[in-house]
């Protein structure tokens, strides 16, 4: 199989003050987020003078792919869409088709399955091509990178630096929160779900072994939704609160389920969890993500290159190499399946 081009699909994010509303507003639409937490979350990103880093980061990031693509004499153009921010993936596809692409390999911006991690970013090709129309290219997904030994070993090494710098110190892994109900939907039926929660524990497994640790914990973070709804827990904060309680003196946190130090981890681990160790008392220190390692740009070109000379297919665990589907197809009927959160009015009923 030939292809023309490869589309980077990330989250997006805002890039001045007057972008952030509208921003929030394409996330969570839909999605039964309080108006408190968007309001709350505005103001972080108002922080950083409205600006996400995330789509900066992402431009730099492509453009180590550009390099290492180059480097290893494949002609194939990058194209940047984001799911909720400019540049859009449908305005992305659209100037792919009038290019001439046909067919185009599809980099998302999350190592891992479930609904928001995997199948959104399927979601985002099935409604990017369906804008386009007749002469949309073909997209395939590459798949999910969680398990590749060159994605463990930037986080290994970053931890390792991390915990250099703090003398006593317990190692915490951290990854987005999201409701329990979706965790458990994660994954084909049939395999007893929470497919991203078990991902993130094999990554956080495989990367405290490279960098020598032997004891860790496994928390999350960003939980938005109303507060009623159960969502993976315990979060970093309270965790932090629970390792000072139990007496120890600094937390390493390696933030194993992002790919970037884009606003939940500038903010969420950088100032609030921060904050929360230096009120204790206790050390602190927040391991790199992969995005600035130059080991980044040689995974993505390694997943390409699967797809376009049949490299073999590198993986540090058992679990399933999955995410790879064509045009917005899931990796089986019902894997991921979107649970619908209450909206806090009532849905009429269908
Ligand atoms: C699993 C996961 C990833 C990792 C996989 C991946 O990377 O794709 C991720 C990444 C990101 N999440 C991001 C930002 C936001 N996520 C939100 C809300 C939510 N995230 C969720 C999950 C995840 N999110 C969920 C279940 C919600 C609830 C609403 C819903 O069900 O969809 C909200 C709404 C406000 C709030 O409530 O926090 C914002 C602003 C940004 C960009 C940051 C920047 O600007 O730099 C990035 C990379
Ligand atoms: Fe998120």
């Amino acid at each position: 199989m030939s292809y023309d081009a490869l589309l980077w699909l990330s989250f997006g994010g805002p890039e001045a003050p007057d972008e952030v509303m509208p921003f929030l507003e394409n996330v969570t639409r839909g999605r039964g987020v309080p108006p408190e937490r968007l309001a709350e979350v505005a103001e972080h990103y108002r922080h950083f003078g409205g600006v996400s880093p995330i789509n900066g980061l992402n431009r730099a990031a492509i453009a180590a792919v550009e390099k290492e693509l180059a480097a290893q004499g494949i002609a194939l153009p990058v194209y940047f869409g984001n799911r909720n921010w400019h540049p859009m993936v449908e305005d992305t596809l659209a100037r792919m088709a009038a290019d001439g692409v046909r067919r185009a390999l599809v980099f998302p911006t999350s190592a891992y399955g479930g609904y928001s991690a995997c199948r959104q970013y399927d979601e985002d090709i099935l409604r990017a091509r369906a804008a386009v129309g007749e002469g949309a290219p073909e997209l395939t997904k590459l798949r999910q990178f969680f398990d590749h030994p060159l994605f463990i070993g930037a986080f290994a090494d970053a931890l390792r630096i991390a915990r250099a710098g703090l003398s006593e110190a317990r190692v915490v892994f951290t990854a987005h929160s999201v409701p329990d109900s979706a965790d458990l939907a994660a994954g084909p039926p049939g395999e007893g779900g929470r497919r991203y929660s078990r991902q993130i524990a094999e990554a956080a497994r495989l990367v405290a072994a490279e960098a020598g640790v032997t004891e860790y914990d496994l928390v999350w973070q960003s939980r938005s939704g109303p507060p009623q709804i159960p969502w993976l827990e315990p979060d970093i904060v309270d965790h932090i609160d629970a390792l000072h309680a139990r007496g120890e003196r600094g937390v390493v946190v390696c933030p194993v389920g992002f790919v970037s130090d884009h606003l939940e981890v500038v903010w969420d681990l950088d100032n609030e969890a921060a904050e929360r160790a230096a009120e204790l008392g206790m050390g602190f220190a927040r391991a790199a993500t992969p995005n600035g390692d130059p080991r980044f740009a040689e995974l993505v070109v390694e997943l390409v290159r699967e797809h376009l000379s049949g490299a073999p297919v590198r993986k540090l665990s058992t679990f399933t190499a999955a995410g790879c589907t064509v045009n917005g197809a899931l990796c089986a009927t019902g894997c991921c399946e979107p649970v619908r959160r209450p909206t806090g009015a009532a849905r009429p009923g269908r």
